[in-house]
């Protein structure tokens, strides 16, 4: 059958996710994907995914925004095209798969994805806040009364207004009662708050190391959308062996009646 689509959430972050593997989808029509990704207009999703053929691992996940652009690495997007992999029998319980930033290791049990992130190299501290790179741009700053706080407002503002042209995913982090951490994300390319971020996720709990306000490497950060739980390993300021871990479901399956 042709133009089958399935779709996917990880803690809420949501995709539409196609097996391009014969190579059909037009995806230079960044209009097209747009549309699709519209809430009104189209499926409506944070990202639309394709998991492709490649000849050295797996599988290749190639991950375009809401706004039709191919994006950088998105961690909830790779754990939903894990669970994607394994319902398609593309893969078993473990696999390896090439995505934007490079390989990306994951095992699958019961919905539940762990998916093996790049290294963290570098940390730069900013006035009130901590940037780096975990396979897509995080700036991370604590608030307080992070529940009422704008989200939408201050992140629009910064993602241009910090990061020019080209911007950064915002996050905004307050510790919580369970000694882990409350986040909520401004994500760019969707251009409005997201349930949840993968990468961002990341890069809070390694943020939070850093900052010293946890001394725990296995840290559970919760987002509007869900739970998820990130552990790493450290030296000398380089994190290395970093999981994101957290459940990813298939919701529907569908057919695309439209070309563009
Ligand atoms: N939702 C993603 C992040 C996607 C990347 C981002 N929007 C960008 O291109 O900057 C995640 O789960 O990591």
């Amino acid at each position: 059958m042709e133009n089958i689509f399935y779709k996917y959430q990880g803690t809420g972050n949501d995709f539409v996710m196609i097996d391009n593997r014969n190579g059909l989808f037009p995806k230079e029509d960044t209009a097209l994907i747009a549309k699709v990704c519209h809430r009104r207009f189209g499926i409506g999703a944070d990202g639309l995914i394709l998991l492709e053929n490649d000849s050295e691992t797996d599988f290749r996940m190639v991950y375009f925004n809401a706004d039709g652009n191919e994006g950088s690495m998105c961690g909830n997007g790779g754990r939903c095209i894990v669970a994607f992999a394994h319902f398609l029998n593309v893969i078993g319980k473990k696999t390896v798969f090439i995505a934007v930033d490079g390989l990306h290791e994951a095992t699958i049990d019961n919905n539940v994805v762990s998916l093996k992130m790049m290294d963290v190299n570098e940390v730069k501290e900013k006035t009130n806040a901590l940037y780096m790179n975990t396979g897509s741009p995080h700036h991370v700053q604590m608030v307080n009364e992070l529940k009422s706080f704008d989200v939408v407002k201050e992140g629009a503002r910064m993602r241009y207004g910090i990061y020019g042209e080209k911007g950064s995913n915002i996050n905004f982090v307050e510790p919580n009662a369970s000694g882990g951490f409350d986040i909520r994300t401004y994500e760019r390319g969707v251009e409005d708050e997201t349930l949840s971020c993968g990468t961002g996720v990341t890069a809070v709990a390694i943020g939070m190391y850093h900052l010293g306000n946890t001394k725990e490497k296995t840290i559970p950060v919760n987002a509007l959308g869900g739970n998820l739980e990130v552990s790493f390993k450290e030296n000398n300021g380089l994190y290395h062996d970093i999981y994101l871990k957290g459940e990813a479901k298939q919701v529907f399956k569908g057919e695309l009646t439209w070309q563009n």
